[in-house]
């Protein structure tokens, strides 16, 4: 089913000043509703700062936050209170209390704690003290206090730390279901390549700034293509491109054309200098490659 596109996040002119650091300057973004946005950046890029503000945690110096048109702040978190759920940093966990009493200190409802223990298969362990839970054990019940009330909103910061492959595979494929179902989402991970799978959105936070904000379809249409070309000789194939004047490196065993080509001409020019090809394959920068890249290239 079609979800309404409501607006979930909306945060303006976001300001935030630890002494004489600036450490947020003018962050401005959106979150719409069952839309999964991932946060990125550097350690220190502000990440956990923003999520905080997000939850009235933190006293910000300029701008606003609202979730679901309300305002929040510091004094003001009823919002947050009713319609969010945040893991941030550690998990808050009391060693001497079961998995399954942790639920219930953030719920009444059995049927809700039943839904996110078998979600998160977490039925082996939930009854047992805390205190002998496993690093992953302890992510999980984190996120499951995260996720047990069903929230509209869901705050994850390093969700996957400690997780096992297993485990992240059955988080991704609830994060979908329950987007699916409206909930939105704000994840910052720095596992890429398991980020990108699940997001529609990402922003990347670089020094405090807002460096980018696009969704995956828009990121895609952007990356760059690059092609790469395996020959019978790599070193002469080299020569004979550059001598072409083709933007082109060698990586391993492939020579990597790094900027749109047209394939035909590129393909005769190595023909007509009798270098057998082996093989030749469109490739698209993905999430990592695409924002280490507009890192680099900020800081030049
Ligand atoms: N309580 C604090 N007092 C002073 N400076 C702080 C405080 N909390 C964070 N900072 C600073 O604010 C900046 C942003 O920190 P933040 O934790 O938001 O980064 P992050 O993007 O979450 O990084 P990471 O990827 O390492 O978790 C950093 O330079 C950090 O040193």
């Amino acid at each position: 089913m079609q979800q309404v596109q409501e607006q979930m996040v909306q945060v303006t002119g976001l300001r935030k000043m630890f002494g004489h650091r600036v450490v947020l300057h003018e962050v401005n973004f959106a979150i719409t509703t069952g839309e999964v946005v991932g946060l990125v950046g550097p350690n220190g890029a502000g990440k956990t700062t923003i999520m905080k503000a997000l939850l009235g945690l933190l006293a910000t110096d300029a701008g606003n936050v609202r979730i679901l048109g309300q305002p929040v702040s510091v004094n003001t978190h009823t919002v947050v209170t009713q319609q969010v759920g945040a893991l941030i940093e550690h998990p808050a966990i009391y060693p001497f209390l079961s998995g399954w009493q942790h639920l219930q200190l953030m719920t009444a409802s059995v049927e809700q704690m039943t839904w996110v223990v078998q979600a998160l298969q977490m039925q082996a362990f939930i009854r047992r003290p805390a205190k002998r839970y496993s690093l992953g054990m302890k992510q999980k019940l984190g996120i499951a206090m995260a996720l047990v009330k069903r929230p509209r909103l869901v705050i994850l910061d390093e969700p996957m730390n400690g997780l096992d492959p297993q485990s992240v595979k059955r988080l991704r494929h609830l994060i979908g279901q329950m987007a699916g179902e409206g909930t939105s989402f704000l994840i910052s991970s720095h596992i890429l390549s398991e980020l990108e799978k699940i997001i529609d959105a990402v922003i990347l936070i670089d020094q405090g700034e807002v460096l980018l904000q696009r969704t995956m379809g828009q990121f895609r249409e952007s990356a760059r293509q690059s092609l790469v070309v395996r020959t019978a000789e790599n070193a002469r194939a080299l020569r004979v491109l550059l001598q072409a004047d083709y933007p082109v490196i060698q990586r391993g065993s492939n020579l990597i054309v790094t900027q749109p080509v047209s394939l035909t001409p590129l393909l005769h020019t190595l023909l007509d200098a009798h270098i057998q090809i082996l093989k030749v394959n469109q490739h698209q920068e993905d999430l990592e490659t695409v924002l280490l890249r507009l890192l680099a290239e900020r800081k030049v």
